[in-house]
């Protein structure tokens, strides 16, 4: 266990619901700004929204993209220049930092890419996302990555001092399969950078997270960049943080902000003693099989 950590079963996460706009150099001091607050307020992880360096859509992903040339480690002269600036926050601030998302490009593929951070600086693993938000609902929206990214086929689960936490990004939340892998390895808290938007968002997104949450007993918590209705996707907002009850401890509302949850990992044995549902799966019956190495 690192000097730093305390001995606590519980700790303070932040959510950074940043307001992201065009100019990616200042999207990125903003994104450091804020978890510099979040530090100084107490917070031993942090996380980012996805796409956090970017406009949100598939006509932007191309022009934003950076290489992410190794996936563990300091990063190295090759990386670009939002996971140098990730890692140099995380260090300075000494913080777990899940760094929402940002657009990958890598072999002449392109992806949707996060990168998590412990606090000496060096990147714990990455999550390309692996299921591609694929949305149309006529009349009112619609949009599709698989046109332009490519999926990751890899899952991210990693130790921080406190507990075992996976990744996952946004569109990922409505394949619950996931969640369940991380359950099963030991995970948790799941965090899931995303941008639900306006049409989706109302009705499912804090359904999807609730619903996480109270199957697998875990926490969960949904990090969304802030809405902006200028811009051309709206994204809806609302960070929470769901705990294994399926209670949202804590949320936003649509506009730029920092959300504080403190994370009572005793939550976690207490409601699966209540309710032994871990135990009682029937995998005489059905199977969830882990296919990735990390
Ligand atoms: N960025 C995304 O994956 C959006 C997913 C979404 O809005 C949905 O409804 O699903």
């Amino acid at each position: 266990m690192a000097a730093h950590a305390e001995a606590t079963s519980s700790f303070k996460l932040a959510l950074i619901q940043l307001a992201v706009g065009s100019d990616k150099a200042t999207n990125l001091s903003r994104a450091a700004e804020k978890v510099r607050e979040a530090a100084q307020n107490g917070s031993k992880i942090v996380a980012l929204p996805e796409c956090f360096n970017s406009p949100y859509g598939t006509q932007y992903f191309k022009d934003y993209a950076e290489e992410v040339p190794a996936e563990t480690g300091q990063p190295g002269p090759g990386a670009g220049e939002s996971c140098k600036a990730l890692s140099q926050v995380a260090r300075e601030c000494g913080v777990f930092l899940v760094g929402g998302s940002i657009p990958e490009v890598r072999k002449g593929k392109y992806y949707n890419t996060s990168m998590s951070f412990g606090p000496d600086g060096a990147l714990l693993g990455v999550f390309r996302k692996v299921h591609l938000a694929d949305v149309n609902i006529p009349g009112k929206l619609r949009f599709r990555e698989p046109d332009v990214l490519s999926p990751g086929n890899k899952f991210l689960s990693f130790d921080t001092d406190w507990c075992k936490v996976g990744i996952g990004i946004c569109y990922d939340l409505r394949f619950p399969e996931l969640g369940s892998i991380y359950g099963l390895r030991g995970c948790k808290l799941l965090l899931y950078p995303g941008a639900f938007n306006t049409v989706t968002g109302p009705v499912h997104w804090e359904l999807l997270i609730r619903g996480l949450a109270a199957n697998n007993q875990l926490f969960v918590a949904g990090i969304s960049s802030a809405q902006d209705l200028t811009a051309s996707y709206h994204a809806w907002g609302h960070s929470m943080l769901c705990n294994p009850w399926g209670k949202v401890v804590v949320s936003a509302d649509e506009k730029e902000g920092i959300v504080y949850g403190e994370v009572d990992l005793s939550e976690v044995d207490r409601v699966r003693s209540h309710i032994p549902v871990t135990a009682q799966k029937r995998w005489d019956l059905y199977s969830i099989t882990d296919k990735t190495s990390t």
